[in-house]
Formats: structure tokens, sequence, C-alpha cells
């Protein structure tokens, strides 16, 4: 066994195994050879194709770790993440944003934590009982890397003609009692604008639905959603479709070349497959997620990603803050 993905779906008891190939990034799924897609935040770039077999059940979910064990390697040295680095890009923002274009810049930082003795089987069963909402995943392949993650947020899925996103941004603690306010809704309805905007200008006679914005939780935070579907005329092919919408706003900002910019300038680092997208790719069906709420793996320690949605409303400290209740959804179940 080299490569695997073992997963647990949103609303699901049972998690699931593949072992995987990498195949030709020309390939396409065929009615019985779907594909396990894996992108990165620069999908231009990295973008990963996988052939998947079923695996032999128990047997080689106990291997998990053994196999982790062996093909692990060593983090690569990073410089840590300043508070005062991020609160300083924050603040960059917030005097940088206008009126009209540059109106949201989503702002990341990465951390290590010392792993050695982690069952990451372990670590998955418990993301798996504690997030049940979420989808749970734990990949390695060589070419990625091993990734761990229980995200909250799919970025398309869809069967035949019928295609659904969510816009999910703005974040709360979860106990928090105090209703929603101006700067939340607002980061929260320009993803929607730029979901509906990518649905119809690509498909002229889409009829488009909405609902929400309402909350959800993922453990210690929660969210505004909003889902947005769609009937097309045809079906779509499902990654072009996914990769149109990639990165939304909810993961980069407002506007998408502005908001790139920025976050090269500014955060200071590669985030690699972290807010990247990947699931399964069907002949007549896909289902892809947002990577977030998610780290990657090495032999000695684990490296942290999260980010949060900067406005003009911003308040540097929250948003930093914010980022450390995103990292405890993970750091709290590390065992
Ligand atoms: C960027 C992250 O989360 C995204 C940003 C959110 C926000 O700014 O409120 C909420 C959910 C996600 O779309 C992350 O978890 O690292």
């Amino acid at each position: 066994m080299h490569s695997f993905l073992l997963y647990r779906k949103p609303g699901y008891q049972h998690s699931e195994m593949v072992l995987l190939s990498a195949v030709d990034a020309q390939t396409v799924p065929t009615p019985d050879q779907p594909l396990f897609v894996f992108a990165g935040f620069e999908a231009d770039v990295r973008l990963h194709l996988f052939r998947m077999t079923n695996a032999r059940g128990e047997t080689d979910i106990k291997d998990v770790d053994a196999v982790l064990k062996k093909n692990l390697t060593l983090a690569p040295e990073i410089s840590a993440d300043s508070k005062k680095h991020y609160l300083n890009a924050v603040e960059s923002a917030i005097k940088n944003f206008d009126t009209t274009v540059f109106t949201k810049v989503v702002l990341s930082r990465r951390a290590t934590y010392p792993a050695k003795g982690i069952s990451y089987l372990s670590t998955f069963a418990e993301l798996s009982r504690r997030y049940p909402d979420t989808m749970v995943f734990l990949m390695y392949s060589p070419e990625t890397g091993c990734w761990m993650g229980a995200t909250p947020e799919r970025l398309l899925y869809g069967d035949n003609k019928e295609i659904h996103s969510m816009s999910l941004a703005g974040t709360r603690l979860t106990i928090d009692p105090t209703p929603w306010a101006d700067k939340e809704l607002e980061e929260q309805k320009i993803v929607t604008a730029y979901i509906e905007e990518v649905f119809s200008s690509t498909y002229h006679t889409i009829s488009i639905k909405k609902n929400g914005p309402y909350e959800v939780t993922a453990g210690p935070v929660k969210h505004l959603r909003t889902d947005i579907s769609g009937t097309l005329p045809v079906m779509p092919h499902w990654l072009q479709l996914a990769l149109q919408l990639h990165p939304t706003p909810a993961v980069l900002g407002s506007h998408h070349t502005k908001a790139k910019e920025f976050i090269k300038k500014y955060e200071g680092y590669d985030r690699s497959y972290y807010t990247g997208f990947f699931g399964f790719w069907n002949f007549d069906s896909a289902d892809f997620y947002v990577n977030l709420r998610s780290m990657q793996v090495f032999d000695d320690q684990v490296i942290l990603y999260a980010g949060a949605g900067i406005t003009a409303g911003s308040d540097a400290e929250s948003e930093w803050r914010e980022t450390e209740l995103k990292m405890q959804t993970l750091l709290s179940v590390l065992v």
C-alpha cells in the first residue's frame, strides 16, 4: 500500500478507505472508474488525479499508522509565523481596502506542533466522532504528502444537471450568543454573490436557488452558510466547474486578483494544499470539499493552517483569535 485516502463524509457514520494510484492530469472518469482529485490553493500548479481501488477493509485500515510511519518525512524547517506579522498583515489590509473593488482578503497562517507518538488512526476516529457534519479525511501520497482534517466547507457537489455549492463565511465562537454583525453578513454576501456569478456566467440558462444565510457549527466555531443550487441545461464538466469556482472569496477574498496579490505579498509562505480542494469526480456526479481545518502531517510534527476573512470592519486581535480557535479544531483532537 503506497497511497490511500481514509474518509468519513458529513452526516455518515461509517468511514471508507480507498487505495490511490496517480494518473495523468488528462484522465477523465468513466462510469466504472471514478477519480479522486487533490488540488492545491494554486490549482494550476498543483492538481493531482488518482484512480481509486477498494481497500481490504480492516486489514488496510490497521496498516495506516505503520504505512505513515514508514513513509512520512521530517517536517521542513519553517520560521514561526509570529503574531506580530499576522496583526501587521491584517492592519495593512484594512488600510488598503477600498469601497468597491478590494473589499475582503482571507489571511492565513501556519503553526507547527510536535507529533511524536501520535496515532493518526485514533485522531481520525476522534475527528469523526466530534465533528459529525464535516468531511473528515486522512490522505497520503508521495506526490502530495500527508494531509488530515475535518472540513465543514463543500466547494461543489451535484448529480447530472443539478449543481450545489455553499458560501461559508463569518465565524464566531459556538457558544457566543450575540447576533451576527454587519461585518460577518457582509463577508458572507461577497461569497454568495461570487458563486452565483460563476454559476450564471458559465451557464446562461441556469435557474438558481438560494437558502440562507443560516448558522452551522463546526466544533468550537460556528459559521454563516448559504446554500446555492442550480439546474443546468446539460451536465457540467465537474472538474472544470470546480476550477472555475476555486478559490472562492471564502478562502481568497475579493477582488480575485487584488486579494491574490495581497496574500502573496503579506502572508509570506506557500499555502500548498491548504485552501485547495479535494474530492470525488465521478462520470455523472461530483463531491468536492475545500481543504481547511486541516494539517500537513510529518514524521515528527504537524503543520496546522488557519485563516480568517478580513474586511474593513475587522479587528486584528479578534481575527488572530479566530485563527487560534480554528486550529483548536484539530489540536484538541490529536491523540
Ligand atoms: C480560511 C478558513 O475558513 C474560511 C473562512 C471563514 C471566515 O473567514 O469566517 C469561514 C469559513 C471558511 O470559509 C480556515 O478555516 O482556515
